[in-house]
């Protein structure tokens, strides 16, 4: 019989608001329904440990969650994996600059252990005569010694007679009796060999005996020397240059402090990794390294003196750059010696070498000594740096290069009035130097005349363009030599500018003027090429530094005046031109805008080196035409073009004799911007200086009637073209 329980309205049980707000006992609950006996379960309050408190906290680190992706693919059959190859030759010997690096290196090495020892010479004669009488009897002692063969097994007989093992002792002994009968012959037939030897040598000619002299006495000595005594001294090289080691370089990089670094490198030193070997390069060794997620390469460039304290090498003996490939890897090149104390290759510009301006050509060498092009065509150079950097060195190396183009028209001031470029001036079309008031009014006037001349480039290339002559817009190598096209290239140059722009009546104007022709002249042929002193926002304007596209800064003295030159954050990225010194660094700077930013030093001519290079300028540009004329420095205003050849070019094809009217309209169409509107007494007038072109009248016959108007013959058009081409083109 069941008993059913009988309702009691007043068990709370029984009250349906109470039961929905029941508190739950969930461990209850849970057994209940896993059909155990909550008794079972404990508290874990109960279990714990009683030396624990209820504070007590695990800090335990909770378990790595599982793997999202499986990091490794170990299914990849080996033939599909892509197997990097190590070189079969390394780095160095792959190249012709690698050969050349571990020779030199060598050789200077050798060089040095030779010069080092050749001086210790006499200690050394000393050191040997002492030793080698020594060694005389020390080797006949140890010739007996040998043939007697007491050494080969004394120990097994000295045993056997503390044994008394008489047997045995007398067997061994037979042994080296046997063995000590075949050395005495030995010796004795190398006694006799010996003997004979110097009676040959006594009967021979005297530099056979210095030969076996020289030979035999160092032995004897080497031989009577005791062990710890060497006779030549140790060429100690420590410090000269360590090479680099994985090791090395992951120290160095754990000294920088970095906690991005530290951290990982101290749970796995693997954190930096080589990707390929460290290796020689150029005079140098050369690490590639794989730093840990997350840092970036150039924030250790950016701490170069750190690394090179680290690695207890002068800070221009250590070179760290980003290397391709990503962000984090970097390229460590240490140098066998310091930057400042390597030979720079001789300019080849210095050897009888021309230069093209649409071409690059050598200007500069980097930290290994490879040399490094620059180019001229559609840039504009900004060079900055401190008093005693190399600035003005670099600039005139520029200019100096550009002088061995022959189509290049140079223009340029320096304002700061030594005279650095005047060895220069028999090539220049204008030139100034001073700092006062009238220099600086000429350089104004000169930046207005480069705008002026902007435009007319620009209507120039427009008509060239037209013609199909200028595809991009811009002067190509055949118009800029292309005589009468007046797109040659134009280098103009200003060295110390800042005196420009700082100066109160000339300073502002000019400088929104050149903002101008920097943007426009750079297509049309027209390169600038600026030496500052003091970058800051009034000495040189801002919107000049965002529009040049070549920048070389040499030593500055701070990071303002560096991203000044470079641009902005260049400091922040890791490239300091602060790290030069002036004067004894001069000619270093970071390079920006021809490649790879980096540190390069430009090729040192002096004013002898830079005579040499005039004279040959000189001499190319007599032969080409193009000299200018010392006593006329004046500025070409009026738009370029070739009367005659124009003609010449646009004469109606098979007729004796043109109307002018017509040959107007057809030269209007070949130059616009020149003869554009021309009428018929306009181009009688300008062929007045041509007195062998006749204006005469010239008779046609339209439809039907005849007509006459003035005009001119080709007889007489060829005739003052040959009379021209005669006298050299000098009009
Ligand atoms: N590339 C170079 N290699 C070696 N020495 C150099 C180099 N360039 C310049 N120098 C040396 O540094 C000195 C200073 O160079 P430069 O006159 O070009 O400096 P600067 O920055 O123009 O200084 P300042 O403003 O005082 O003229 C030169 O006399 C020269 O001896």
């Amino acid at each position: 019989m069941t008993t059913e329980p009988i309702y009691d309205p007043d068990d709370p049980r029984n009250d349906p608001d109470l039961v929905e707000a029941a508190v739950v006992d969930l461990t209850a609950e849970r057994a209940r329904r896993a059909g155990r006996d909550p008794a079972d379960d404990v508290d874990p309050v109960d279990d714990a440990d009683p030396d624990e408190d209820q504070e007590s906290y695990d800090d335990t680190p909770p378990a790595d969650g599982g793997p999202v992706d499986r990091t490794d693919t170990p299914e990849v059959p080996h033939s599909a994996r892509r197997v990097e190859r190590r070189p079969i030759l390394a780095e160095w010997a792959r190249s012709w600059r690698g050969w050349k690096a571990a020779a030199r290196h060598t050789a200077g090495n050798a060089g040095y252990a030779v010069a080092y020892h050749a001086v210790r010479t006499p200690k050394y004669a000393a050191k040997t005569a002492y030793y080698a009488p020594v060694g005389l009897f020390t080797g006949i002692g140890r010739a007996f010694h040998w043939a007697t063969a007491e050494e080969g097994n004394w120990t097994l007989r000295q045993s056997a007679a503390n044994r008394g093992d008489a047997e045995t002792w007398l067997k061994l002994d037979a042994r080296r009796q046997r063995q000590a009968s075949w050395r005495w012959w030995v010796l004795a037939a190398s006694g006799a060999g010996t003997a004979a030897g110097s009676v040959v040598l006594a009967f021979e000619p005297v530099w056979w005996r210095l030969l076996a002299t020289g030979i035999l006495v160092p032995v004897l000595a080497r031989t009577g020397r005791p062990d710890d005594k060497r006779i030549t001294d140790r060429v100690t090289d420590g410090g000269r240059y360590r090479k680099l080691t994985a090791e090395l370089v992951r120290r160095a990089l754990t000294s920088l402090q970095m906690p991005a670094i530290n951290g990982p490198v101290a749970k796995d030193p693997k954190a930096i990794s080589f990707p390929h070997d460290i290796h020689r390069d150029g005079p140098g060794h050369l690490a590639i390294v794989d730093l840990p997620y997350g840092v970036e390469a150039t924030e250790v460039c950016a701490r170069r003196g750190k690394l090179a304290s680290a690695l207890r090498l002068p800070l221009d003996q250590v070179w760290p750059e980003p290397a391709p490939g990503h962000t984090g890897r970097l390229a460590l090149w240490v140098g066998y010696e310091p930057a400042s104390q390597m030979r720079q290759p001789v300019w080849p510009l210095m050897r009888d070498a021309k230069v093209d301006v649409f071409h690059p050509f050598p200007l500069f060498t980097n930290p290994r000594m490879d040399v490094l092009t620059a180019e001229l065509m559609f840039r504009n150079w900004l060079i900055g740096g401190q008093p005693g950097s190399g600035k003005t060195f670099t600039l005139r190396g520029l200019v100096l290069a550009a002088a061995l183009d022959p189509r290049t028209e140079i223009r340029g001031y320096e304002l700061k009035g030594v005279g650095d470029f005047k060895v220069l001036e028999p090539l220049l079309a204008e030139y100034g130097n001073g700092f006062d008031d009238e220099t600086i009014a000429a350089c104004a006037g000169f930046i207005d005349w480069l705008y002026e001349e902007c435009q007319r480039r620009s209507k120039r290339i427009a008509h060239y363009a037209a013609l199909g002559k200028a595809p991009e817009n811009k002067v190509t190598p055949e118009l800029a030599s292309l005589k009468g096209s007046g797109l040659h290239p134009l280098i103009a140059w200003i060295d110390e500018i800042q005196e420009l722009f700082t100066h109160p009546k000339f300073g502002k104007a000019a400088g929104e003027k050149l903002e101008k022709v920097i943007k426009l002249g750079r297509a049309l042929g027209v390169i600038l090429l600026l030496g500052t002193q003091i970058p800051d926002a009034n000495s040189l304007p801002p919107g000049i530094t965002r529009n040049v596209n070549t920048r070389v800064c040499h030593s500055v003295a701070d990071q303002t005046a560096n991203d000044m030159v470079l641009g902005t954050s260049m400091y922040r990225r890791g490239f300091r031109a602060t790290v030069f010194k002036p004067v004894d660094e001069a000619g270093w700077g970071i390079v920006a805008g021809l490649g790879k930013t980096e540190a390069r030093r430009s090729f040192y001519a002096d004013t002898n080196d830079a005579a040499k290079i005039v004279a040959r300028a000189v001499a190319m540009r007599v032969k080409a035409g193009t000299l200018p004329d010392p006593d006329t420095q004046t500025r070409d205003t009026a738009p370029a073009f070739d009367l005659l050849g124009d003609l010449a070019r646009i004469w109606p094809a098979g007729d004796k004799s043109a109307w002018n009217e017509t040959l107007c309209a057809q030269l209007g169409q070949l130059r616009p911007e020149v003869y554009g509107g021309w009428e018929s007494a306009q181009l009688t007038a300008a062929l007045k200086p041509h007195p062998a072109v006749k204006v005469i009248d010239v008779g046609r016959r339209i439809e039907g009637k005849a007509v006459t108007r003035r005009g001119i013959s080709r007889t007489d058009l060829d005739a003052a073209i040959a009379d021209r081409n005669r006298r050299g083109g000098s009009d």
